[in-house]
């Protein structure tokens, strides 16, 4: 019920929370459309509760999530105060469904999520976030950027993982970003960021920051890291959805796999193409690694070099047998799963953190704004919370 309402619950949540509890607002984005955004978090965050309520995965969930909250400066209050609200809103949208039973088992499941992600938020060992002196800036064209971070203390960090950035040039402003590498034996890693329009971190990030300011840095995430199973392996990556699987591919050189690997890199023009030397060393110096780089035919919209790339995986083959990791856009990863499935590709091989939201055509949002790569995270599994004719099948 609350969710055929959720942009009206949503807006009275945090209408409610600011009312009661104004310095609660300082910790939330200034901007009305970091906002936006946020609210959307919001319900994709208790989708993927409640989608997930009979599974395993939930409790390490809230516990990553509780322990990932410290560097909103979350605390009990914080987390009673949003409980309050959250009862608050839920009560409003429901109208008369709301019965004191109904109530009475929404404040013991929120006590119940509250209580596993503040628990574990206090026995973390890692600190609540890091700061990561910036080292280096490198700039490809205009909206591409690879910065080395020196963090102030180990991150542990798994190839392929990402994490939440955050700038002091935009308060309370957190974005996810993928690491190129893990941490080198200085502690170093790279960012790989791509600005995107009206992005103000990631415009801050590729063009408006200098070496030796800070950024935040929260705990690394994602399930994008390998697997060695002993099957061939294909990585697919566009954009800067290069970040993970450049650093997929360090770790198989570690250990070189028996099977071969196939990589498939597509930008929206060679220039985008940035870390052509080191795909060119890899590809010259391993005998198990095949590399193809695809961009779209010249003046021709960047999402052609897709479409191209469709033509090459037609011609490949065999599917069933590969594990497939893929990395890039949200509207790419979409694309391109649904054609290795096609191609007969097994579903439960084909490795990506992001997943398309059905019924928000474009990677826009219900505002037609861009969503961004934690949002789509976020929002896994899909039903998606703003559009009642894309909800999940009701469990029999
Ligand atoms: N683990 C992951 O999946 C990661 C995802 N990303 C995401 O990758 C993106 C990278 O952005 P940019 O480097 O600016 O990429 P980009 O906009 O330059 O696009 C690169 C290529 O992706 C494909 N593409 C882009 N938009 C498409 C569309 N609407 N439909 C079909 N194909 C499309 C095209 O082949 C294009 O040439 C960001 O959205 C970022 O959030 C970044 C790092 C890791």
């Amino acid at each position: 019920m609350v969710e055929r309402r959720a942009e009206h619950a949503a807006r009275f949540f945090y209408s409610h929370l600011f009312w009661h509890h104004p310095e609660i607002r300082g910790l939330f984005p200034a901007s009305a459309e970091d906002m936006e955004r946020q609210r959307d978090r919001l319900f994709a965050a208790l989708t993927h509760v409640i989608a997930h309520l009979d599974s395993e995965s939930l409790l390490p969930h809230l516990r990553d999530l509780g322990r990932d909250h410290r560097k909103f400066l979350a605390g009990p209050e914080q987390y009673a105060a949003v409980g309050t609200s959250l009862l608050a809103a839920f009560a409003e949208a429901a109208g008369e469904a709301w019965t004191p039973a109904v109530a009475r088992a929404w404040a013991e499941a929120y006590r119940v999520i509250a209580g596993v992600m503040t628990a574990a938020a206090e026995q973390s060992e890692d600190p609540p976030w890091w700061d990561a002196e910036i080292v280096r800036r490198l700039r490809h064209g205009q909206d591409l950027a690879v910065l080395t971070l020196r963090p102030h203390a180990p991150l542990g960090y798994r190839p392929g993982q990402y994490v939440s950035v955050s700038s002091d040039r935009v308060p309370a402003t957190w974005r996810t970003y993928s690491l190129g590498n893990a941490p080198r034996a200085d502690g170093t890693v790279d960012l790989h960021v791509s600005r995107i329009e009206g992005g103000r971190l990631s415009t801050v990030l590729v063009a408006g920051t200098d070496p030796g300011e800070l950024l935040r840095l929260g705990a690394p995430g994602g399930g994008l890291t390998l697997r060695r199973e002993g099957r061939p392996v294909t990585l697919i990556a566009a954009g800067t959805g290069w970040a993970p699987v450049r650093a997929l591919l360090e770790e198989l050189a570690q250990h070189p796999p028996d099977q071969s690997v196939r990589l498939f890199v597509v930008a929206r023009d060679a220039a985008h193409l940035y870390d052509r030397p080191f795909i060119d060393a890899y590809a010259a110096a391993f005998g198990w690694l095949a590399v193809t780089c695809i961009t779209p035919a010249p003046g021709r919209h960047r999402a052609e070099a897709t479409g191209r790339l469709a033509t090459v995986l037609g011609h490949q083959g065999p599917w069933w047998e590969q594990d497939v990791y893929l990395s890039g856009p949200a509207q790419f990863i979409g694309e391109t799963g649904r054609l290795l499935e096609g191609l007969g590709a097994h579903p439960a091989r084909v490795f990506h953190d992001t997943v398309p939201v059905p019924g928000a055509g474009g990677g826009h949002g219900p505002n037609g704004r861009p969503l961004g790569f934690g949002e789509w995270f976020l929002s896994r599994p899909s039903p998606h919370w703003h559009n009642p004719a894309a909800r999940a099948p009701r469990r029999p």
